[in-house]
């Protein structure tokens, strides 16, 4: 492992030179999306705790408004701010030309950089008080729209409470080894000849709910070990997983040998130093979500880390950006649908069918099928379609021995004891 550099500026790999801090990744909608203005809704649990009362009176306009502009990295929102973004607004007068104008700027994002995830609108929802009452005005710029959007702005927001790296430098010397995930994964497959379970610590989704009340994180992943899981993933975000860093680090003391991959929502450098901190071996870098300057930025700060980094995919552009980056070893295609949450996992096999499927086998990148596999019949069909390794949680933690649900899962014992 290369020596840690932190010191009171953050790390730049060689050739990244300020890249994140550039205004280039700022995109900033010259025109404004329609307005519409509302009673505020519970976007948020604060926001949601206030928003108990009488029905508000309608109101006109607001006071005070701000320019929508869309940040696309994960450090453009911090140098917008620096740079005093946020300015007076003027209204538009025709709906038609600010829709198109809104849409063309969304197809801009795109365009720039690759990513379906907007970064955190630099002014948050404008908010605007009348008396007693407390009104947002919504627009396309600041309502996120869908649900992984809306996690990515809250987890910019609690990053600001994040204590400064420099401070992680003392601790992070004294971090417990790295853990090959990669190879474990490989060691998985070669000894049963399916793919490598990598078993999600996961009490919540957003899409399902509370899905286990009886949730002790460390004998689940002892469990998941004892039959058969090559890697474990542990959720980390509290609120909508509720998951926590504590149980990555308290699985990481109590021995369990499995690689740990911390299943975050990463936006910021600054997360992979406090990943590998509470004992991650490996971190997720969501492909919808970070731009490829971000992406590769990152991986060359996994690999200072010594940590693996799961780049996900979602559709087919996703795919072709990043296999178009050097150094990626784990894609995982997620079979779930962002805005629907509809899990379909033959978007697996679409992934990697053709020129694609050739590309990765090139390039010896092992493929990670993730979401939605509950059945012995769904692992062969992946595992038909090209993937190496698998990630799994609900029909796993469900069961209520998440630990024996694997043999189930696999249509057999996969346990290291069985192969003895
Ligand atoms: O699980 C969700 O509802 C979800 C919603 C929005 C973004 C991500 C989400 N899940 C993260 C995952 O990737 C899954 O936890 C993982 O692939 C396991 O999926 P499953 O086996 O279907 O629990």
């Amino acid at each position: 492992m290369e020596a840690l550099a932190i010191g009171s500026a953050p790390p730049r790999p060689p050739g990244f030179a300020l890249a994140p801090l550039t205004r280039h990744h700022l995109h900033r909608s010259k025109t404004l999306a329609p307005r519409r203005l509302v009673a505020a809704a519970p976007m948020d649990a604060a926001a949601a705790g206030r928003g108990t009362g009488p029905a508000p009176p309608r109101c006109a306009r607001a006071e005070t408004d701000s320019e929508d502009a869309v940040a696309t990295s994960s450090h453009s929102a911090e140098a917008a701010e620096a740079t005093g973004a946020a300015g007076a607004a003027t209204e538009q007068g025709n709906g038609a030309l600010v829709a198109d104008a809104a849409a063309a700027a969304a197809a801009d994002v795109e365009g720039v950089d690759g990513i379906r995830i907007r970064r955190r609108p630099v002014t948050g929802p404008p908010v605007h008080y009348v008396g007693p009452f407390q009104f947002r005005l919504e627009n396309e710029g600041n309502t996120p729209r869908n649900i992984l959007e809306r996690i990515v702005w809250d987890k910019e927001a609690e990053l600001k409470e994040r204590r400064p790296l420099y401070m992680l430098k003392g601790p992070l010397e004294n971090a417990r080894p790295v853990r090959d995930f990669v190879g474990a994964l490989k060691a998985s497959y070669d000894r049963t000849g399916l793919p490598a379970l990598i078993a999600e610590v996961k009490k919540a989704s957003p899409s399902r709910g509370v899905l286990r009340e009886d949730f002790e994180p460390v004998q689940i992943a002892q469990a998941y070990e004892k039959n058969g899981a090559a890697c474990l993933s542990v959720l980390t975000d509290a609120k909508y997983f509720q998951g926590s860093f504590d149980y990555l680090e308290a699985i990481r003391n109590a021995g369990v040998q499995c690689p740990l991959l911390c299943k975050e929502f990463i936006v910021d450098a600054w997360q992979l130093y406090y990943a590998r901190l509470k004992g991650a071996d490996a971190v997720l870098l969501i492909a919808a979500v970070l731009p490829d300057l971000d992406i590769k930025y990152m991986l060359k700060i996994c690999k200072i880390l010594g940590m693996a980094a799961l780049v996900e995919v979602h559709d087919e552009r996703e795919m072709d950006r990043v296999l178009g980056i050097d150094g990626v070893q784990l894609i995982g295609i997620n079979n779930r649908n962002l805005e629907t949450f509809q899990v379909d996992i033959s978007n697996t096999k679409n992934l990697l069918e053709g020129e694609r499927g050739q590309t990765i086998a090139q390039k010896g990148i092992i493929v990670v099928g993730e979401s939605g596999l509950f059945t012995p019949e769904h692992i062969s069909f992946v595992q038909s379609a090209g993937v190496k390794a698998v990630l799994v949680g609900e029909s796993l933690i469900k069961q209520e021995d998440p630990g024996k649900a694997i043999a189930g899962l696999f249509g057999k014992d996969i346990s290291p004891v069985s192969a003895a």
